[in-house]
């Protein structure tokens, strides 16, 4: 149960507490911040709305514990690592209660994302002990003109205090994504986990904590990113930023000082499908790739680009698929669960709209109870209708037929968006000329779109983000190099 047994210290009355400085408290501000809970749209739980001095106290804090954490020999560092991520994995079920609560993950799902986050923490730890373990030894006669009279020794080194921020969809996996190589490499972690799985995320906190970490390493503010969020992102204590999430952080990036950003935002990505692919692939891997967490994931499939010629034998196959997805609460383990928020669901509704406005073809009737939208598949989607181009973040999906795969490239190259994309075709000379051609972050030949597994480098081109994710590029994202050289009054070539 949340808020129960090991995790009875993280709550106060009704009111979960955040964290500082290795404890659980109750902010001075006195206020709440509500969560409400996606399926019954009532107030589920509530979190502390902090305040802006308990932010600077907090990287006050931060600061100084980084000074003794980076004197942490590394195997130290791992070993905390996987103890937090053993007590995550024995905790799955209260967290994954608290995912199914606050953003309507189905069950199975929500069990796995906290699986996935303990593997996560896990890999990171060895990894970064092997990539921190090593360094540069570079000597100054490779370089034209000198004599071997200079060694130059480089290593990573931290940043200082990392601030992470992800977004509602994955609160645990997409905090540990940061968490877990902000410290291994050395740096203190200040996490604004978002508001809807805010809770999900204290109780993740909650098992770093009882792993041991010191005091002020590591710490959870929560409040609405609307109130305090600024006020986070703007902080001259914040050596690094690493934000997942929408447009906020666009916003962001114009308004960081000079310091190291990872972005992870939006996503449009391009399913494209040719006349040689495997039919009943493409339509499994659409629905999944469409229609997983309601289509609630950045790498979501979110425009099907499909040659004419194989058009209405796809549409019929994804149609059959998509008829024998369950549509309801995420309790009993629905396909298809309540989208995040009201306005959420507004949002996508607004775009169906207009497609039905502008003349699309809707495969199934659109239908809505509160936040719970059915699945639905729009063809003949034109590139004049507001679908072709933004994302709803829901269970809704079109279809644009084309005649050639450059036609397909010019639509996916043509969003704002380059996250992620797919192809499927049997000729693989083919596939991967068209991967070349697609301008985002990874291109999944015969798969939809995926971010994980977690160590394959994720990373989001043009509005969909500033540098790569996944564990090894994360964990030299946030550090920096130093260099010292030893400067020798001869030349020496002892060293061969
Ligand atoms: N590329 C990727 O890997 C991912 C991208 N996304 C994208 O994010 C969107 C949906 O996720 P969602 O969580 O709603 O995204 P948001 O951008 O609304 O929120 C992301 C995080 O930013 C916080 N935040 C909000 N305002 C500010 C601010 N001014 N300063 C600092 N932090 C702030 C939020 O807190 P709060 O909840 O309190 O507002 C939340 O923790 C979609 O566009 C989706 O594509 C989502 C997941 C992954
Ligand atoms: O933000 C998201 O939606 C996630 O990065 C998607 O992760 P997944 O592709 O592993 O579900």
């Amino acid at each position: 149960m949340a808020g129960s047994g090991c995790f009875a210290e993280i709550i106060d009355g009704d009111v979960y507490k955040f964290y500082a400085d290795g404890e659980w408290k109750k902010s001075d501000s006195g206020k709440f911040v509500p969560i409400i809970n996606p399926t019954t749209r009532n107030t589920h739980f509530k979190v502390q709305a902090c305040s802006q001095e308990e932010v600077n106290k907090i990287i006050e804090t931060a600061k100084s514990a980084q000074k003794s954490w980076a004197k942490t020999p590394l195997w130290k560092r791992a070993e905390l690592l996987h103890k937090a991520a053993a007590i995550l994995k024995e905790h799955r079920a209260p967290i994954a209660e608290c995912l199914v609560k606050e953003i309507a993950k189905p069950a199975k799902d929500a069990v796995t994302e906290v699986v996935r986050s303990g593997d996560l923490v896990s890999y990171c730890a060895e990894e970064g002990v092997r990539i921190l373990g090593e360094g540069k030894f570079l000597v100054s006669d490779s370089f034209p003109g000198n004599e071997r009279t200079k060694y130059c020794l480089t290593s990573k080194i931290p940043l200082g205090v990392v601030l992470a921020i992800p977004p509602f969809n994955y609160p645990v996996n997409l905090a540990v994504s940061k968490i877990a190589p902000a410290l291994i490499a050395g740096n203190s972690l200040v996490l604004k986990p978002p508001t809807q799985g805010a809770v999900a995320a204290l109780h993740m906190v909650h098992c770093f904590h009882l792993a041991g970490f010191p005091k002020g390493l590591m710490s959870c503010i929560t409040g609405k990113g609307s109130e305090i969020g600024d006020f986070l992102t703007m902080h001259p204590g914040v050596n690094c930023i690493s934000f997942t999430g929408g447009d906020t952080g666009i916003a962001i990036s114009k308004r960081a000082s000079m310091i190291p950003l990872q972005m992870e935002l939006g996503g449009k990505d391009a399913c494209i499908i040719l006349e040689d692919s495997d039919l009943d692939l493409a339509a499994a891997n659409i629905v999944k790739g469409g229609f997983s967490y309601s289509g609630q994931r950045c790498t979501a499939v979110k425009v099907v680009l499909v040659m004419e010629s194989v058009a209405d034998t796809l549409v019929e196959k994804v149609k059959t698929k998509l008829a024998k997805l369950t549509v309801g609460p995420p309790e009993d383990d629905c396909d298809i669960t309540p989208v995040i928020t009201e306005s959420s669901a507004n949002f996508i509704e607004g775009l169906v709209m207009d497609a039905k406005q502008k003349g699309a073809t809707f495969c199934q009737e659109y239908k809505r109870e509160g936040n719970l939208i059915w699945p639905l598949l729009l063809d003949h989607v034109r590139p004049d209708m507001r679908i072709a181009w933004e994302e709803p973040f829901g269970p809704v999906l079109p279809v644009l037929r084309i005649n050639s795969a450059e036609e397909g490239i010019n639509h996916c190259n043509a969003s704002n968006f380059g996250l992620q994309g797919c192809v499927f075709t049997r000729d693989i000379n083919k596939a991967i000329l068209i991967s070349d051609a697609m301008e985002t972050g990874t291109v999944q030949i015969n798969s939809a779109p995926a971010r994980g597994p977690d160590h394959f480098p994720f990373q989001g081109l043009k509005d969909s983000g500033i540098g790569s994710q996944g564990i090894t590029n994360s964990i030299n994202m946030m550090t920096k190099i130093k260099s010292t050289v030893i400067n020798l009054p001869a030349p020496s070539y002892t060293m061969g």
